[in-house]
Formats: C-alpha cells, structure tokens, sequence
C-alpha cells in the first residue's frame, strides 16, 4: 500500500530521515510514535508527495511517487485524505464551505448533491446544526471533527492524520480517537496516524512504528510494543528520563 524504502532527507546539515524503511500495511491503522521533532510530519508529507525525499522511494499502491510529474502526484494524492496537525480549515469559510471545498474542487456534483454528502458527512462525525459557523466560533475538538469529516468526504482509500489530538482535553481526545477507529471500522481505509497520545493511541492501532534518529526502530502491534525490549521504545513509552533519549 504505501511503503518507503530508504528514504533519505536532510533540511540543510540536519539528517531528518535517515536510510528509513517502512511498509504500512493496506486497510490497517499505523501509529507513528516519537519524540518531538524527530520527523514524524516530515514521514507523512514524504508519504503524500508534499516533500521529495533526497534519496529513496516512496511507493503509493506500487507506484514510485517519488519520479512522477506533477499531474501524477495530483492524481494519486486524490487517494488520500489528511488531517493536519490544526485541522487546516479556511477561516473566512464557513463549516459548510470547507467541508464542501474537495467536492467542488475535484468533482462535477451538483448542489444539492454536494449540500447532502456534507450533512452526511457532519453527521458521521457527530456535528449537526454547525453548517453556518465559521472556523473560529467552534472549539478545538469540533475543528478537528470538521477537518475528519472533511478528509472522509472523497472516499479515500488511505487516510493521514497528524496528531489529530494534540491541544484537546482527554474525553475529548477519546472521543475523537473512537470516532476515527468507528469511520476505520465502516470504510475500511489505510489509516497513518502521527500521535503523542499514548498510551491511549494503543487502544486503536493495529499496528505501531516507533520513529527514532531518523528511522523506524521498531515496529509491531500495540502489545509487541508494549513487550519491546528496546531500551528506546521502552522509555519512550514509559516517559522515563532516565534512559538513551536525551531531552534538551
Ligand atoms: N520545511 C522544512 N525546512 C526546514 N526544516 C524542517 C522543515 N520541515 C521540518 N523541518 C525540521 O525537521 C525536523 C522534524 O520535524 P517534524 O515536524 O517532522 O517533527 P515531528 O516529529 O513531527 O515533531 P512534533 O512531534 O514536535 O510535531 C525538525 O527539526 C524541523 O525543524
């Protein structure tokens, strides 16, 4: 389904990706665990297109992503959808418009098609009656279910989401990790998730690649990882100090 295979960045002198390999199984939902700014944002984009690596391949469904043009890229990026880190929505758009926004972009509906596929879409995630608002009248956690049911309405076979928690308060959180493991459930897509929510995160991972220096040092199902030996993987998880993750 998606697979990196030594893929190689560097921002200036500084090694990001380092040789990293990584295979994301197809219909499954991979966290992407690590320390802070260890490249874990840097693997998505790498995944979508939206960074080249400097050496490496990225492939998307058995297609190099990596030697293709800009149309190509285009037409396999529509077999993604993500969910940035801030949700991404248009501040001067409405609820309603920027869920809308992929479908008037990218499809031929008309409107009372588009307006029925975005209250159904409002309505898996649990919003209702929020059409009319902007972006900044709703709190972090409804931002965050516009951006999911945003990132649900084309279909998409592979789903990105970067720390889709991050900021939230823990019934919140929760709420927001069931709701992606409900729509993973009902539509069966690829699912990466970048997350520093753990353990929580375990509860709804098939599987866990631990992001370490630049590459994956680990990777397996939530209780492998949980059982690892690694003394990276096993601090990391403990959120100890004491062990070979310095912190600065
Ligand atoms: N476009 C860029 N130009 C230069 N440096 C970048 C760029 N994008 C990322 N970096 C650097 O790459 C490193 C990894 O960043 P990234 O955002 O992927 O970390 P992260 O693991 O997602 O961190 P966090 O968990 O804190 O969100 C950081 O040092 C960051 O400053």
């Amino acid at each position: 389904m998606i697979k990196l295979v030594e893929v190689q960045k560097s921002f200036g002198s500084q090694v990001v990706l380092d040789r990293l390999t990584l295979e994301v199984p197809p219909g499954k939902i991979t966290a992407v665990i690590g320390p802070s700014g260890e490249g874990k944002s840097v693997l998505l984009k790498h995944m979508i297109g939206l960074l080249q690596p400097d050496a490496g391949k990225v492939f998307v469904e058995g297609e190099d992503i990596t030697v293709m043009r800009r149309w190509e890229l285009n037409r396999v990026r529509e077999r993604f959808g993500m969910l940035f880190q801030n949700a991404a929505l248009f501040d001067s758009m409405s609820v309603f418009e920027n869920v809308a926004f992929p479908l008037e972009e990218k499809t031929k509906l008309s409107r009372p098609e588009i307006d029925a596929k975005v209250h159904e879409a409002l309505e898996h995630v649990g919003l209702r009656g929020v059409d009319r608002k902007f972006p900044d009248e709703l709190s972090g956690g409804m931002k965050k279910r516009v951006g999911l049911a945003r990132a649900l309405l084309l279909n998409p076979r592979i789903i990105l989401f970067d720390e889709p928690t991050t900021g939230l308060d823990p019934i919140i959180c929760r709420a927001i990790h069931q709701l992606i493991k409900d729509t993973h459930s009902r539509f069966g897509f690829t699912a990466v998730i970048v997350s520093h929510e753990i353990p929580e995160i375990f509860d709804i991972s098939d599987y866990v690649a631990m992001l370490y220096r630049g590459r994956i040092i680990e990777m397996g199902t939530p209780e492998e990882i949980q059982r690892s030996d690694h003394p990276v993987v096993k601090q990391f998880i403990s959120g100890s100090l004491e062990g070979p993750i310095h912190f600065v």
